[in-house]
């Protein structure tokens, strides 16, 4: 059986005398888009960073596909809470930015070529010579995933990517990303994404696991498995198992939050 694309056995992260995760351990099957959602502070970018080889855990292991990503970045495709698009970069030279560096790294000409192939997929068509500064939120969010795509990487860590945009440029986003999700499930080695949202309604649309978390520190309080069919449309929200689910969520963030550690 082959490893699974992101696997976290007992993480324990502290900065300083700060306790921010407590022994976090879940998996992420290939294909499978997972979710955490938690309260502010309790520790999921500092397990994405985890992810990313960032940052080393005080305590347990960390793998993508198998392998130790302490002190080794670029395993897999890391999406940062901030956008981080280089002002002085065009959209094209932003989105090829990932796939020159890291670990699959492909010539300038290659990743070039292959980011002209996808900018109509992503919704920027037109945009290829455009500076960050003249794109919509919705469209920077879209070219930052371009570039995390582009990395080559089969696991994406995606850090809130849709956190700071109004809802309903988020609800197109919703749609848009399913559709290339559906799009990528048919690839040889499918992608996973392991992705951070303060959003109950956006991890149920997007997901096929939904990881709880704790306040700080944070560890995993519960565990849902959404079973509705993609594409999900705006209706799903309002269906019975995806009600029954929202409440729980609610309800076991609720009893995070109260936890005192
Ligand atoms: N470099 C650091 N030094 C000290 N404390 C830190 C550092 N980075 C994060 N922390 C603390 O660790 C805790 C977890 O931070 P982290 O950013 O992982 O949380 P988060 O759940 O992603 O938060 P948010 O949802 O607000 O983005 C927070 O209390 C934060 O203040």
């Amino acid at each position: 059986m082959s490893a699974p694309a992101v696997e976290l056995r007992h993480v324990t992260h502290t900065y300083g005398t700060t306790p921010a995760v407590a022994d976090v351990s879940l998996d992420v099957s290939a294909g499978d888009f997972v979710s955490i959602v938690g309260p502010s502070g309790c520790g999921k970018s500092t397990l994405l960073k985890v992810l990313a080889g960032l940052l080393a855990p005080t305590s347990g292991t960390a793998a993508i596909q198998g392998a130790s990503t302490i002190d080794r970045p670029g395993l897999a495709g890391y999406m940062p809470q901030r956008d981080l698009l280089l002002p002085w970069k065009r959209a094209i030279d932003n989105a090829t930015l990932g796939a020159e560096l890291g670990d699959r790294r492909a010539t300038k000409a290659e990743a070039r070529q292959r980011a002209l192939e996808l900018f109509e997929r992503f919704g920027l068509a037109g945009f290829e010579q455009s500076w960050p500064s003249e794109l919509s939120g919705g469209m920077r969010q879209r070219l930052a995933l371009l570039r995390t795509f582009l990395t080559g990487s089969r696991v994406l860590l995606l850090d809130e990517p849709f956190g700071a945009l109004d809802a309903i440029t988020r609800r197109d986003l919703h749609d848009w990303l399913q559709a290339l999700w559906i799009d990528h499930l048919g690839e040889s080695v499918p992608r996973s994404a392991l992705f951070i949202t303060h959003d109950v309604d956006e991890a149920l649309v997007l997901s096929d696991v939904v990881h709880v978390m704790s306040a700080r520190p944070g560890r995993i309080v519960d565990t849902v498995t959404v079973d509705e069919q993609r594409p999900r449309p705006a209706s799903v929200t309002t269906s019975a198992a995806f009600i029954r689910n929202k409440a729980r969520l609610l309800d076991s963030l609720d009893r995070g939050r109260a936890t005192t550690h």
